[in-house]
């Protein structure tokens, strides 16, 4: 699988701290050269399928002790052989400890491409033109549940301690990476009103540009139908000020609500007189074609004879 597999690469640059050339050090397995402390340091990277070069400083040991001086140095030769080469783009990987070495590669046109608690990545476009290299995440992701009791026709709802007070919502909050949206939904509702519940379908999605509490960014928001479990209400003090099972009608009506969980009300309602099939996307887990991971597919059910006609399983 060509897009998956990457090739590895090593380059070297062979620069002392006082621009002197060193001869070339010692082979390692991988076929890279050793770094040889601040008087020899070589960076060693990976070239990416797009004809860009990764260096992770976490993997030059002997940086460590280096100057801003010297790093900046010692990369400034790299861009130069790097360019050379006609490589598109450089990726400097930097861990949060080596944090002084962010000025220097700044000062030679790296930019923030994103962080995580604990690395930064810095990119510089050497290809022709402006920059083609995607940007980081661009959304968040919030996950609510409608957690509606059919035999009751009452469902679970919030009001929020610190925002839209006297607004009953629906209980939800953010997807930590990698968890599903049904187990966020899931998750969540547990976690502020005490309620256990599985995931039924998706139900409606909201995107939101330079959302506020999105750090500026973009937000989705979706809803999900959930079907209780449990009934007891034991809610999280430090999130919601009140939560209840309320009539699934009066939520649909009342104007102590936000238009996306009054809009979500109506569709439940509207799903209960005609069947939740009319209202749902229900999801399926297929396997990716290339990867041989798996993804989570959301879509309106086909009728049953469409189905049949169309021969699809
Ligand atoms: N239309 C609706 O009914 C509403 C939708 N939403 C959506 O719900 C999702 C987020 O749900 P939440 O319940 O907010 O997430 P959440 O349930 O994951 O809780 C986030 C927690 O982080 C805390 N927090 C957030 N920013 C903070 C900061 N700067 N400093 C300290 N603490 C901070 C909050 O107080 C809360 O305890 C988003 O997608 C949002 O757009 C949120 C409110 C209403
Ligand atoms: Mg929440």
């Amino acid at each position: 699988m060509w897009w998956v597999r990457r090739t590895s690469y090593w380059f070297s640059t062979l620069l002392d701290a006082g621009g002197a050339r060193l001869g070339p050090g010692r082979r390692t397995a991988s076929g890279g050269l050793e770094t040889r402390g601040s008087c020899g340091a070589e960076l060693q990277g990976e070239l990416d399928r797009f004809g860009g070069v990764s260096v992770h400083l976490s993997r030059h040991h002997t940086l460590h002790g280096l100057d801003a001086a010297a790093f900046r140095r010692l990369l400034q030769a790299a861009i130069q052989r790097w360019r050379s080469e006609g490589r598109i783009a450089a990726w400097l990987h930097i861990p949060i400890l080596q944090s002084h070495f962010i000025a220097p590669a700044a000062s030679l046109g790296f930019c923030f491409h994103h962080a995580k608690p604990h690395s930064s990545t810095l990119t510089l476009w050497l290809g022709e033109g402006p920059s083609r290299l995607p940007g980081y995440a661009t959304h968040q992701v919030g996950v609510a549940g409608a957690v509606f009791d059919v035999s009751t026709r009452k469902v679970l709802v919030v009001q929020d301690r610190n925002k839209l007070k006297n607004m009953w919502k629906f209980p939800g909050g953010l997807s930590e990476p990698g968890e599903d949206i049904a187990d966020t939904a899931v998750r969540e509702v547990f976690e502020e009103t005490g309620v256990k519940s599985e995931f039924r379908s998706l139900l409606s999605i909201r995107q939101q540009h330079r959302s506020p509490g999105a750090f500026g960014m973009s937000d989705m928001y979706l809803v999900c139908r959930l079907q209780p479990r449990s009934f007891t209400i034991n809610f999280c003090q430090q999130e919601c000020l009140k939560c209840e099972w309320i009539d699934l009608e009066n939520l649909a009506r009342t104007k102590h609500t936000t238009p996306i969980t009054s809009r979500v009300a109506r569709l439940l309602l509207y799903g209960l007189r005609e069947g939740f099939d009319k209202i749902d996307l229900s999801m399926e887990e297929l396997p990716a074609v290339y990867t041989g991971l798996f993804y989570k597919l959301y879509h309106r059910e086909l009728p049953e004879s469409y189905k049949a006609a169309m021969g699809a399983d």
